[in-house]
């Protein structure tokens, strides 16, 4: 795929059927922390314009933590997790009754989709989701997501919805990802730095950011900063999909192509959905070493791992979950969702798919991670 122009970048995400819109709670909020209706209001303003112009707009909108502070009584971000659990479950209420509002003025109906990581790496869920999603685009709803902060668990969740977004934005097939945040562009360094100054426009996000610094958020209430979002323009770029990045009064302009934050040409054609949330969606819980033999295997592609080439598994994980898949140095290979829980591995280590039959049952002669649910890194 050659690479495209800034214009022809922008131009296609002018003409996007499908685009997903991400915004973070600075850009919701007031300088005190809570959060800010007029800004909500200016938002959903600009995205109703593309909603009414046809186009197919999900919004993925953090905010939850930030709306539910307030009216607890708290004066800033709780930083202990149960605390913050808690005031997601109020904060999502208060602020999806501010969306309602506001999409209402334009007679725009919205519909709430909260996600876990862990949830969405199943293939049942995913599915779920993505039939969700599909329908309620095709109703004209435009679907509000969050991660479901009160149930998530410490361990696997995303923490900001930067990364959320773009695994989204390959659910839904977007052709447009929108990263709205409190500065304008990415920089060449945190925008606080003297000298720091605008990039226009990333080509390549995988290579060309050597001489970029980017360093966690600036705010009260945003989590992942400059660091997650370069995060989430790389993974949306591997699906096929451009970014931009801009500030949240910026929104209308970004979505008509206008020349303003800074926009990322996808790297590569569509790849699949499912396989990107395997290597994108959750840390992985664990490990299993393999023989040079099964890393030659699968490094070549397409390959399952199977128990005849494994040789330790690390961990406390179950079937289903996501492990790495490591050579005999330590180097990761790739990522992969079990198909056993890691106390029944160590006695299927190098035995071949009979010797599993005859010794443990027809039901371990299975692969340790099938070739569709592994992915190379
Ligand atoms: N190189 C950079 N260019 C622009 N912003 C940066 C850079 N490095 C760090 N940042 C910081 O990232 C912040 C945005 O991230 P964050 O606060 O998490 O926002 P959000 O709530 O929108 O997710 C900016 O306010 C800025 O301080
Ligand atoms: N899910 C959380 C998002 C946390 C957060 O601050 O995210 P972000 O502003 O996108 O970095 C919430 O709704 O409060």
């Amino acid at each position: 795929m050659s690479t495209p122009s800034q214009a022809e970048v922008r131009r296609s995400i002018a003409a996007a059927g499908t685009i997903v819109v991400k915004v973070g709670s600075s850009s919701l909020t007031q300088p005190s922390g809570h959060l800010d209706p007029a800004k909500l209001d200016a938002l959903a303003a600009a995205l109703a314009q593309v909603r009414l112009m046809g186009g197919r707009v999900v919004l993925v909108s953090s905010g939850a933590i930030a709306a539910g502070f307030g009216p607890l009584g708290f004066d800033s971000r709780p930083a202990d997790v149960a605390t913050q659990q808690a005031t997601a479950a109020v904060g999502q209420g208060l602020l999806m009754a501010r969306y309602e509002t506001a999409f209402g003025r334009f007679g725009i109906r919205v519909g709430q989709i909260l996600i876990t990581a862990e949830d969405t790496i199943r293939a049942t869920q995913y599915r779920n989701v993505q039939r969700t999603l599909d329908r309620l685009l095709d109703l004209g709803v435009v679907p509000i997501i969050n991660e479901n902060d009160s149930l998530a668990s410490n361990e696997i969740r995303f923490g900001d919805n930067d990364r959320l977004s773009a695994l989204i934005a390959n659910l839904v097939r977007a052709e447009a990802l929108v990263l709205l945040t409190d500065v304008d562009a990415l920089y060449t360094a945190p925008p606080s730095q003297p000298g720091s100054h605008r990039v226009e426009y990333v080509p390549n996000v995988i290579d060309a950011l050597g001489d970029i610094t980017v360093s966690g958020s600036g705010s009260k209430v945003g989590t992942g900063g400059m660091v997650t979002k370069l995060e989430a323009a790389r993974v949306a770029a591997v699906s096929g999909i451009p970014t931009v990045l801009t500030c949240a009064a910026n929104a209308g302009p970004a979505m008509m192509g206008d020349p303003v934050g800074t926009v990322f040409a996808p790297v590569k054609a569509r790849g699949s959905a499912r396989r990107l949330w395997i290597g994108f969606a959750a840390e992985p819980r664990g490990s299993i070493m393999v023989d040079a033999g099964a890393a030659k295997a699968i490094r070549g592609g397409r390959a399952s791992l199977l128990a005849a080439g494994a040789l330790e598994a690390r961990g406390d994980f179950s079937a289903g979950d996501p492990v790495w898949i490591d050579d005999e140095a330590g180097t990761h290979l790739a990522r992969g969702l079990a198909g056993f829980d890691s106390e029944e591995i160590p006695q299927m280590l190098g035995r071949n798919t009979a010797q599993l039959k005859r010794f443990l049952g027809p039901e371990y002669a299975h692969p340790l991670v099938h070739r569709d649910n592994l992915v190379l890194v």
